[in-house]
């Protein structure tokens, strides 16, 4: 039997809680999951501020904690890398003289592979590669995980623990993990922008701005709730709004002329194309 011990994290370290960091962080305070203790940092003390409520979280201001980082990743048995893609090589330098026997180093960035987690660390740093989304606020995160050749299946096992908590855990290769990217990592900002997208066309058949949120707030609210609640695929829910000679076959057939599917191809092709530019530097 799985006692709670069994299912605890040793102390977690949330280097850079921004959005994503700061995220997984209530998701993860929120899940109740006994940890040996959690410390985020961030630059500013604006940051800190934000997060220093949460139950059990040492929010640090590294503008008046310079050592930070080094402090909360030499304590810590699972370190989250959660800064811009761009400023992880320095951190790592930063923090690999702290590092503990057997930490394990979990990026959060988006375009970072694992090979310059393992130039900067050492050969042989435990490092998996995440992409969740933001719903971890809400515990309704997807996260795609893929393991560095030094963390070994306790370690995933581990890590996947964490990120359960905050919503669904799919395990791919190194290889699939930008490409998921732009699919969940990104999709969140689809969705909002549908959102938006609704409420604007709203506004222009008269509805007040407030009336127009509501509405297509709510829509897509509900039809995600009843998408969850259901178990039905998305196809066959919509056929069940689509009365045969109806208004919404006429819509539907307006939005499948735009080709959504193709541009859908092509929005993600573009992320995926930025995602090689970061991974080279860029
Ligand atoms: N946003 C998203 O939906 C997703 C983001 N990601 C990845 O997560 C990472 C962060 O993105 P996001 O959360 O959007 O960005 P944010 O800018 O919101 O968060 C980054 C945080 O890092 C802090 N920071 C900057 N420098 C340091 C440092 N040296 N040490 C510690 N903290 C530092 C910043 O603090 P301050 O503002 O005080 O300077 C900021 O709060 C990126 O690598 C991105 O690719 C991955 C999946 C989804
Ligand atoms: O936009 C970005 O680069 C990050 C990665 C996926 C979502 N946000």
């Amino acid at each position: 039997m799985t006692t709670v011990e069994d299912r605890s994290l040793p102390a977690v370290a949330v280097l850079g809680a921004g959005s994503m960091g700061g995220a997984i962080l209530q998701g993860l305070v929120v899940s109740g999951l006994p940890t040996g203790g959690i410390t985020a940092t961030n630059r500013t003390r604006a940051k800190a501020d934000a997060l220093a409520g949460l139950a059990g979280v040492t929010s640090v201001a590294l503008e008046e904690q310079p050592s930070g980082n080094t402090d909360a990743a030499g304590s810590a048995g699972i370190i989250l890398v959660g800064v811009k893609p761009a400023m992880v090589p320095d951190l790592l330098s930063e923090i690999r003289p702290a590092l503990r026997p057997g930490a394990v180093v979990v990026s959060l960035a988006a375009g970072v592979t694992i090979a310059t987690f393992e130039s900067v660390l050492g050969e042989g740093a435990r490092v998996l590669r995440s992409m969740p989304n933001t719903p971890a606020v809400v515990g309704k995160a997807v996260t795609g995980l893929a393991a560095g050749a030094g963390a070994d299946a306790d370690d995933v096992a581990m890590v996947t623990r964490l990120f359960e908590t905050v919503g669904a855990v799919l395990q791919v290769p190194e290889e699939q993990i930008d490409p998921l990217s732009t699919i969940s990592g990104s999709g969140p900002a689809y969705v909002f922008l549908l959102v938006e997208a609704l409420a604007s066309a709203a506004v222009g058949k008269g509805f007040t701005p407030e009336q127009a949120r509501l509405m297509a707030e709510q829509t897509f609210i509900g039809a995600s709730a009843l998408l969850d609640a259901s178990g039905e695929e998305a196809a066959e829910l919509r056929r069940r709004v689509t009365s045969p000679k109806g208004t919404t076959e006429r819509a539907v057939a307006v939005l499948q002329g735009a080709h959504l599917d193709a541009l859908f191809a092509e929005a993600t092709d573009a992320a995926l194309a930025r995602a090689r530019e970061l991974a080279a530097g860029a």
